[in-house]
């Protein structure tokens, strides 16, 4: 009597069906390749980027991402101030992660790495290929912003939000959404630079606020500050658990 195997599946007698295996099917033949661009593979991708992202992160410790302009150049004083965020976060004991690109994600990346502390960089495929910046000690390459993002939820204890653009806002947004719908808790979110965010902060009050967009309470989500000192001082504070949580009002 000989046993047949497919995969987990165990055949004897009248049940063996003859013909080629799995493996002789997945390897000899090149075969045809439309199914890599299936929606059911895209989901195993997905999926292996969840994977892999946990696997990665799971035990940097306390961190805090760090977002900001890819454009940043490193004479500008926002680059300064960003190396200056990865710095002081990694010697107040946090892990800093950042989008691992250019510009103050780099220079927050060059702060963590030169203080010797772990610099993470979750970098995302785009159609100009960037890669990793320098001093991105451990890194990812997304293929999926929403994967990605997860993955600055989930393991940042707070944001640092320095002076950018599209990409930046969308952070921002995002986290703000996700406080005010108490999808995460604990959560500072700590803009850098009052000049820089001014003109925003006045169109929050007096556009979205006054035509009932958001409550005021909503508003008390962000400090903005200039010092990095008191960021970072924020981001201790919600790690010890001192970070108020206040339950935001809801329309009746
Ligand atoms: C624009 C250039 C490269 C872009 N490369 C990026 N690599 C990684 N992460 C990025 C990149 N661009 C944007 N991000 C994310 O958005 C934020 C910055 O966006 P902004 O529009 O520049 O403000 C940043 O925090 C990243 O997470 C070539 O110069």
């Amino acid at each position: 009597m000989s046993d047949r195997m497919e995969g987990p599946v165990v055949t004897r007698r009248g049940q063996v069906e003859t013909g080629s295996t799995t493996d002789q099917r997945l390897l000899d033949s090149r075969g045809p390749s439309d199914w890599v661009h299936t929606d059911p593979w895209r989901v195993l991708r997905i999926q292996s980027e969840f994977v892999e992202g946990f696997g990665a992160l799971a035990e940097i410790g306390p961190a805090i991402a760090v977002f900001g302009s890819a454009r940043t150049p490193a004479d500008h004083p926002h680059y300064a101030v960003a190396e200056a965020a990865g710095r002081k976060l990694v010697e107040a004991g946090f892990a800093v992660i950042t989008g691992g690109g250019p510009g103050a994600m780099e220079a927050a990346n060059k702060g963590a790495c030169e203080a010797g502390g772990i610099s993470v960089g979750l970098g995302i495929e785009l159609p100009f290929e960037a890669g990793l910046n320098q001093w991105v000690d451990k890194g990812i390459n997304f293929r999926y912003f929403f994967a990605r993002k997860t993955m600055f939820v989930k393991y940042a204890q707070g944001f640092v939000v320095l002076p950018g653009g599209i990409g930046t806002l969308d952070e921002l947004f995002e986290a703000l959404t996700l406080v005010q719908t108490q999808k995460v808790t604990s959560f500072p979110i700590v803009l850098i630079g009052t000049a820089y965010w001014q003109g925003m902060f006045d169109w929050l009050r007096e556009t979205v606020l006054a035509e009932g967009k958001i409550n005021a309470s909503d508003l008390d989500m962000m400090v903005v500050t200039d010092d990095i000192d008191e960021a970072v001082a924020l981001m201790v504070a919600a790690r010890e658990g001192r970070w108020p949580t206040p339950a935001p009002e809801r329309p009746e």
